[in-house]
């Protein structure tokens, strides 16, 4: 079937805004002649992939690269560990198939470290390139490393309330290994990015042939290549022989506040909120050296089970939150992978022997959200300083 005569659900580019609930189509690209790359401009940095395709009718895609496994080389065909980011975002876009009667491709190569490098700043210089990219492609499509994507993907989805698809991909073997997830999983990022039916989705995550919501999904497993999971949620749908299928209409994670960042973002410095993870026997100290020394604006606890902690580590929390001087928030999280903390978990403490033993003001419940996410969501709090009230009405949601 000829992409290009058939109303299939890879042309969106002209679509309207509002959401379609077709879920599947089973029309194909069976077609795969190479695409052709045009320079923007000298800068190896940047391109476009061009092709005798009608371009009104076809989405821009834009790539942006920012490293990873996805963009590395080992020494041997083998070697899935320890090996180096060596390639760049233009090396990645050639090495994927035909996407000429799919959608016009452009690509920048914005950063190109492994993503445990990511702070900040990195998250703050990726918002702002989407924020100006947004309004002039159709879809986003950002290569990644897998050990921090859930925390941008997360990070992405409370500060770009857009419509269009932002689809997060890379990869847990470096493109030098012999079955490389690379490229299929490149490849189906982009074509999940040009398709009308992933609007309105959020931000999401394609590995492994899964596509999943990146506010839920986490990296449940170090080396495999099916790692990506959010158990209680699921995936939204999936890429096989070259169909996308959605299992369920767009929609986005309920209960989900989004936060305008300040410009200019040079000066945004997101409170520093550390992450505690539990364990028996664990030795509070370690939490008020913590919070002083990094002059804390919050702390997110990774708690044993659905926000437990021991007695005395409660106790020392709420002694601790008094002698703060300021409303210093305490998100119980959990360290399960799947789960959530409720309300009702959060510990009762006594503020004097006398007094009966209450929930005491600091401490929030973390819901369905894993540590290092309550700590993006803490932190988007801060910034835009919402007090006590106010984010534990944020959390509520969550
Ligand atoms: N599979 C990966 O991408 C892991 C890599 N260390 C990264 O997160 O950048």
């Amino acid at each position: 079937m000829s992409m290009s005569s058939s109303s299939s659900f890879f042309q969106l580019h002209s679509l309207p805004e509002e959401t379609t609930y077709e879920i599947h189509d089973d029309s194909r690209d069976v077609s795969h002649s190479q695409f052709r790359i045009r320079y923007r401009s000298n800068s190896i940095v940047s391109g476009t992939s061009e092709t005798s395709t009608n371009f009104d009718t076809l989405p821009t895609i834009k790539v942006i690269g920012t490293g990873g496994t996805i963009a590395s080389k080992g020494s041997t065909a083998h070697q899935t560990a320890g090996y180096e980011v060596d390639l760049t975002i233009e090396d990645l876009v050639h090495s994927i198939p035909d996407l000429s009667t799919t959608c016009i491709l452009e690509y920048e190569q914005l950063l190109n470290i492994d993503s445990k490098e990511f702070g900040t700043k990195e998250l703050l210089m990726l918002y702002e390139k989407i924020q100006t990219d947004l309004p002039k492609y159709d879809g986003i499509v950002i290569t990644h490393g897998t050990d921090t994507m859930e925390e941008t993907a997360f990070f992405l989805q409370l500060t770009i309330n857009t419509y269009k698809p932002i689809v997060m991909c890379g990869s847990m073997r470096p493109s030098t290994a012999i079955s490389s997830d690379g490229p299929m999983n490149l490849y189906q990022a982009c074509v999940i990015a040009a398709t009308r039916e992933s609007r309105g989705r959020g931000v999401l995550i394609a590995l492994n042939d899964r596509i999943g919501s990146g506010y839920y999904i986490t990296k449940s497993n170090a080396n495999s290549l099916d790692t990506f999971k959010s158990i209680g949620q699921g995936y939204v749908g999936n890429f096989v022989d070259n169909e996308i299928h959605y299992y369920y209409p767009a929609a986005k994670p309920l209960g989900m506040t989004y936060f305008n960042l300040q410009l200019p973002l040079s000066e945004v410095e997101l409170p520093e909120v550390p992450v505690i993870y539990a364990h028996q026997g664990l030795n509070n100290k370690l939490i008020e050296v913590t919070v002083r020394e990094l002059n804390a604006k919050g702390l997110v606890i990774a708690t044993m089970g659905a926000g437990s902690l021991s007695d005395a580590t409660n106790q020392f929390l709420a002694d601790l939150v008094q002698n703060i001087g300021f409303p210093f928030p305490i998100i119980y999280a959990k360290r399960s992978m799947d789960g959530r903390v409720p309300l009702g978990a959060l510990p009762k403490v006594r503020n004097d022997e006398l007094s009966d033993p209450q929930t005491f003001d600091s401490a929030i419940a973390g819901g369905y959200l894993n540590p290092q996410k309550a700590r993006i969501l803490l932190q988007l709090c801060l910034n835009d300083r919402y007090d006590l009230n106010e984010i534990k009405k944020v959390f509520k949601g969550v």
